[in-house]
């Protein structure tokens, strides 16, 4: 029978026994954009878990870079796209496949997932919280209708997607010390508005049309070799830059803001590991993840440790202040610790090492040229 051929792979979770699973989508509608059912299923004949063919969406940001080392490390240089609408500096260039990709333009993503035989995609476009609320028109678009057509393409070509989402997704009603999984969530950025419509848009795609939708909650994250993009949590990022170039920091939040946040490598391996993690364990879709819990000024203690020089000086946003105000102090992650082995490698003091001396033997460097 035809409509057979639609039906999605259903029951993949336990908490995914829904009703797609009794009913052909013939029923229910076609897929999210009305393709023919010939249209479906492009890569479902590969296995996308052993080799996954990979697209990264928003690659040139602070996060995107690191996450194609990463998955070429374990896939394969070949097998792991990079894309941006931003011209990719060359190293970057040289060290992989690169494309264009402008997620408001859907044909432009559907030709990419359907000429690379795409079965992962990694959606990393957005507008963080303090530039989304300078530009709220332009997050809008990038952060919610980006997210409809990355989903649509995702559900119709059966891919296995990643969304982070981001503790930005709580708001000041939220329980804040700690925020679990599932509470209030009524945040007041354009940005944390964004992320709750893409977690809650992500699961009713894996409830109705069976797509494979998983999502962490990130903390702020801490890089050092790429710069934030224009978030509350940038400051954890930049002090390291000032400590080791000029021995002083101007801090943009207060004193006692205490906010989750996580060292980048401990970042992109909980989002390998949830990709590959079986989808019986998964008894969630969008999950908390969580390392560390730090204040600007306990931060700035523990670089005093190795910078004594070290001053720190406050001159507060409003605007980054009154949204860190509103977000979580420490991050509940039991969930993901128990689902599917979530740990984390970094706490503060192996943070601030790692930074420091990544910075420390930049600065050198430049001194000695
Ligand atoms: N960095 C963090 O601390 C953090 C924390 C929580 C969640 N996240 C999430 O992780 C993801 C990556 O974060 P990041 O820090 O790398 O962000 P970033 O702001 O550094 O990079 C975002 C990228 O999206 C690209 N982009 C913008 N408009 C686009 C469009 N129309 N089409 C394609 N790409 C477009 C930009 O050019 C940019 O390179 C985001 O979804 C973010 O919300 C990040
Ligand atoms: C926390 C996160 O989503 C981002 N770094 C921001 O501050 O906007």
């Amino acid at each position: 029978m035809p409509f057979i051929r639609m039906l999605r792979r259903v029951g993949q979770s336990p908490a995914c026994v829904c009703w797609t699973s009794a009913l052909p989508v013939r029923f229910l509608g076609t897929s999210p954009r009305q393709i023919p059912a010939d249209a479906n299923f492009h890569s479902a004949s590969f296995s996308d878990t052993d080799h996954p063919r990979v697209l990264i969406t928003g690659g040139l940001g602070q996060l995107g870079v690191g996450l194609a080392n990463l998955l070429r490390k374990r896939f394969g240089k070949d097998s792991v796209i990079l894309s941006d609408i931003k011209k990719p500096p060359d190293h970057v260039f040289h060290s992989g496949p690169f494309i264009y990709s402008d997620i408001l333009d859907y044909k432009n993503l559907r030709e990419i997932v359907v000429n690379n035989r795409i079965t992962w995609l990694f959606h990393y476009s957005a507008l963080l919280s303090a530039i989304g609320e300078a530009n709220v028109s332009l997050a809008k678009a990038v952060n919610i209708t980006g997210l409809h057509n990355i989903l649509d393409v995702a559900a119709e070509h059966n891919l296995r997607l990643f969304v982070p989402s981001t503790i930005g997704a709580f708001g000041p009603t939220s329980p804040r010390n700690p925020t679990p999984d599932l509470c209030i969530q009524r945040p007041r950025t354009i940005y944390g508005v964004s992320k709750v419509h893409a977690e809650l848009m992500g699961e009713y795609y894996h409830y109705r049309y069976g797509l494979d939708f998983r999502c962490l909650r990130y903390p702020g994250i801490i890089s050092a070799d790429s710069q934030p993009g224009g978030g509350t949590t940038d400051y954890a990022v930049q002090i390291f830059h000032d400590a080791t170039k000029h021995g002083k920091f101007e801090c943009n939040l207060e004193a006692h803001t205490r906010l989750p946040m996580m060292y980048i490598d401990d970042c992109l391996r909980a989002t390998l590991e949830v990709m590959e993690a079986p989808a019986e364990s998964l008894s969630m879709r969008t999950y908390n993840v969580s390392a560390m819990s730090f204040t600007p000024e306990e931060l700035a203690q523990e670089v005093l440790k190795h910078v004594p020089e070290f001053q720190i000086t406050y001159n507060v946003d409003a605007i980054r202040q009154a949204i860190a105000d509103s977000w979580p102090m420490n991050f509940d992650d039991s969930n993901a610790r128990k689902d599917w082995g979530w740990k984390h490698d970094f706490d503060l003091p192996e943070l601030v090492t790692t930074m420091l001396n990544f910075h420390g033997s930049e600065t050198r460097v430049a001194q000695a040229n």
